[in-house]
This record gives structure tokens, C-alpha cells and sequence, in this order.
């Protein structure tokens, strides 16, 4: 138990930025971030509308290049580095590779983002069967995501919720270190919110989750730390509790939930 608990508090920070700013012809969207996001943790990236969030994700992941700052990723330094090479070393956006085909079933689906990690190019014109090799580690992930009762189904007939769930099985195909999820939960009714919530909460027990998400209770609910962007600069950090009782967060917020 003392041991848990001793490895449980010592946290390892797996991607972080320091610095970190985007100008736009002169307009500063993002400015003198820092971010520590750790293993095993939900850090949620929240603010108002045109606080920057988006921006943060794209310079993460590198789609867009930093101004200013420096990005680090395991331990190496990937401010300099392509995008696809980013994704290759373990950081993830939800949907950047989320191909979710609709007349595939979810297992079809599981089975072509796991082509990738396994070294095989998409190689559209293989019939499926060629990737049988793929069934068990796709059953697992389905498994895991709860997704076991609609293996067989096609994409296009899933509730809105589990369409999520399964481009987020898709996702984990890669088997990401770090995985940004950018608001997961928009457009979403209140019970595949509680559901996806859930599959949050299981996917990060191995990884690190960075996420934008307007939705606060989910925020409250299943966030270890949460930092508050406005007007590109950080403003209040820490858990829910803490940032939702910070002054500047309840006037950034002023006539929303805060
Ligand atoms: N390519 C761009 N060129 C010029 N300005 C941009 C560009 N991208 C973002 N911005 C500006 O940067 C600011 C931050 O935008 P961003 O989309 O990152 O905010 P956000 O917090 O994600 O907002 P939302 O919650 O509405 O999605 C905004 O003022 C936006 O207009």
C-alpha cells in the first residue's frame, strides 16, 4: 500500500512547454504558456471563447510552430519537429487520425488504425481480411471501451455517443503516450457524456490526457488539473476547486457556470 501510494505521488511529467506563444501578424493569440502534462493524469485545457485552447493544441502537436517557447515530449525536445514525427513519438490528437469509416463495422474500423502501429502501410486495396492478424489486439481495445456488444455493427448505425468512443478506440490503436482530446464531449446528450466521461477516465489509467472541454461538471468531474487560459495567457492552474474559486476565473467566466 505505502508503495502505491509513494508511487502514486510522484508524478512524471511527460510533455511540457515552457514559454510557449503564437503570434499572428502581430495579434498575440498565445503568450508565455507553461504546461506540465503527467502520466496516469486528465489535464484539462479550459476558457473562454478566443482564449487561445485551440492554438495551445496546434502548437503542441505541432501543426502550427511556436513564436516562442520551447515543447518537450518525453523527454525530448520537439519544438523543431514535424508533426508526423510528433505523432510517431506518442502525442496524439483525437481527431487527427480518427478515421471513422461509416459503412465499416467498429471492428473494421479498430482494424485500419491498427495498421499503422503495426507497421503496415493503409493499403486500401488489400481486401480486410488480409489484416485477420489484427483481430485479437482490436477485440481487446473494443473490449475495453465497452464497445464489445457492437463489434459487428457499422459505424454509421452508433448513437452519437459511441461514434466518440469508437474514434477514440481508433486513436488508442497508436498506443499514444500522450492524448489531447479537443471538447469531447461537445453536441453530446447527458448520458453519453457520464458514458464517455467513464472511457476518459479508463484510457488515462495508462497514458496522459490533455483536453479541452467547455463542459465544467465533466471538468469537475474527472479532471486531476485544470489549467485556465484567457486572452492566450494562463490565469489561474490547479485543481477544479482551486481554479473555480480564483477571482479571475469567475470574471473571465462571468455569466457562465464558474
Ligand atoms: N490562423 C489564425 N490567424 C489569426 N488569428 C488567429 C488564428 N488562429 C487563431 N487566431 C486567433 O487567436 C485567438 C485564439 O483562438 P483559439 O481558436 O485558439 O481560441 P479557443 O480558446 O480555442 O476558442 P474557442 O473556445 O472559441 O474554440 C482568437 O482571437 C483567434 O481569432
Amino acid at each position: 500500500m505505502a508503495a502505491t501510494l509513494a508511487t502514486q505521488s510522484q508524478p512524471r511529467v511527460v510533455l511540457s512547454a515552457r514559454g510557449l506563444g503564437r503570434d499572428f501578424a502581430g495579434f498575440t493569440a498565445v503568450n508565455n504558456v507553461d504546461l506540465d502534462v503527467e502520466h496516469a493524469r486528465i489535464h484539462a485545457l479550459i476558457g473562454p471563447n478566443g482564449a487561445g485552447k485551440t492554438t495551445v493544441f496546434n502548437l503542441l502537436t505541432k501543426f502550427l510552430q511556436p513564436t516562442r517557447g520551447q515543447i518537450t515530449l518525453l523527454g525530448q525536445d520537439i519544438t523543431n519537429t514535424r508533426p508526423d514525427k510528433v505523432a510517431r513519438m506518442g502525442l496524439v490528437r483525437s481527431f487527427q487520425i480518427s478515421a471513422v469509416f461509416p459503412h465499416l463495422t467498429v471492428r473494421e474500423n479498430v482494424k485500419v488504425a491498427l495498421q499503422r502501429p503495426n507497421g503496415l502501410s493503409t493499403q486500401f486495396w488489400l481486401p480486410l481480411s488480409a489484416l485477420d492478424r489484427l483481430d485479437a489486439r482490436a477485440d481487446q481495445l473494443i473490449e475495453q471501451l465497452g464497445l464489445a456488444q457492437y463489434r459487428d455493427h457499422r459505424a454509421a448505425d452508433l448513437s452519437y455517443g459511441r461514434k466518440r468512443v469508437l474514434e477514440i478506440a481508433t486513436t488508442l490503436a497508436l498506443d499514444p503516450e500522450v492524448l489531447l482530446l479537443d471538447e469531447p464531449m461537445a453536441g453530446m446528450g447527458q448520458e453519453d457524456v457520464a458514458m464517455v466521461a467513464g472511457i476518459i477516465r479508463d484510457v488515462a489509467a495508462e497514458r496522459a490526457v490533455l483536453m479541452v472541454e467547455h463542459n465544467l461538471s465533466v471538468v469537475a468531474d474527472i479532471c486531476h488539473h485544470v489549467t485556465v487560459l484567457q486572452r492566450g495567457e494562463i490565469i489561474a492552474r490547479g485543481d477544479y476547486a482551486t481554479v473555480s474559486a480564483d477571482p479571475r476565473v469567475r470574471t473571465a467566466y462571468m455569466g457562465s457556470e464558474a
